[in-house]
């Protein structure tokens, strides 16, 4: 039965680009020691998440972060998606995600398509697009495993981009992510719970730690959510690696006995990409 070993690196992000890297390099070869084929790093892996230093830690592609994660990629013979990193592309900075194979090739990036600009009374105020980009592309990576959908964390509150992804045959979404102490204890569980029963998928979010000398706390939690919506695997707010399986059969099980994608009415609505 195919089946593929998942870990996630909940990194402690710090104001150090260096030591964000090496601390990250560290957490992958101990993920790998403990059987993971796949590996998923946070969103802004290499830079806090804060307006001001995206610039400051931006770098084009190829660059010494994503050099870093190729190498280690190709070193250690596993898939890689590499949380995100400030990207810089002439003028404009993007908040992009770069997905290694095997062998060190870059297979594939997502620039984050839903910018987090959002002003919640007594809570978290944000304005990405005061600083980055706007993506412009659904993102889906073919592997040897299956085909992976990839997002990152603002982005999984809009439906429509995961369930295309679902068609283009995505069966595990990934998302890079760095949800808040407003929203994240309100809304994680129920978000990536509800994508992975939507999708029929198995559905993966990884977060920074909770780093409380930083302007902006993260909300941790990492999780794994099976195409049932149960969360099979879950870290508290604490730098951590956790691990889980992907079990294809599960996939399949499911969406044949709950036939949501083929039950769509297409005949009364669609969706589609522009
Ligand atoms: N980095 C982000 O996109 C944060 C998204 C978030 O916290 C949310 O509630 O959505």
């Amino acid at each position: 039965m195919k089946r593929l070993k998942v870990g996630i690196c909940q990194i402690k992000v710090v104001e150090d680009k260096e030591k964000n890297i090496e601390n990250a390099e560290k957490m992958i070869r101990e993920a790998v020691r403990n059987g993971s084929q796949l590996i998923i790093l946070p969103e802004m892996f290499n830079c806090p998440y804060e307006n001001k230093y995206f610039p400051l830690f931006a770098e084009n592609y190829p660059g010494k972060t994503t050099n870093a994660l190729s190498n280690l990629a190709k070193t250690l013979g596993v898939y890689i998606i590499g949380g995100s990193i400030p990207e810089k592309d002439k003028d404009i900075i993007y908040n992009t995600s770069y997905i290694f194979d095997k062998k060190g090739n870059m297979i594939g990036k997502h620039r984050k398509v839903h910018l987090f600009d959002v002003d919640v009374e007594g809570g978290i105020k944000f304005k990405e697009s005061d600083s980055l980009g706007y993506g412009e592309k659904v993102t889906v990576v073919d592997t040897e495993y299956c085909k992976i959908g990839v997002a990152i964390c603002y982005d999984m509150r809009f439906p429509e981009l995961m369930r295309l992804m679902a068609l283009e045959g995505a069966e595990i979404i990934v998302v890079p992510a760095a949800f808040n102490m407003t929203t994240g204890p309100a809304h994680w569980d129920i978000l990536l719970r509800a994508r992975a029963l939507d999708n029929q998928v198995y559905f993966i979010a990884a977060s920074p730690s909770r780093n409380m000398e930083a302007a902006y706390h993260a909300y941790g939690h990492s999780s794994i959510v099976n195409p049932w919506g149960e969360i099979i695997s879950k870290a508290d707010e604490n730098e951590c690696i956790i691990y889980g399986e992907i079990d294809f059969e599960k996939i399949k099980k499911v969406r044949k006995e709950l036939p949501l994608l083929k039950h769509r009415r297409t005949d009364l609505y669609e969706l589609y990409k522009k």
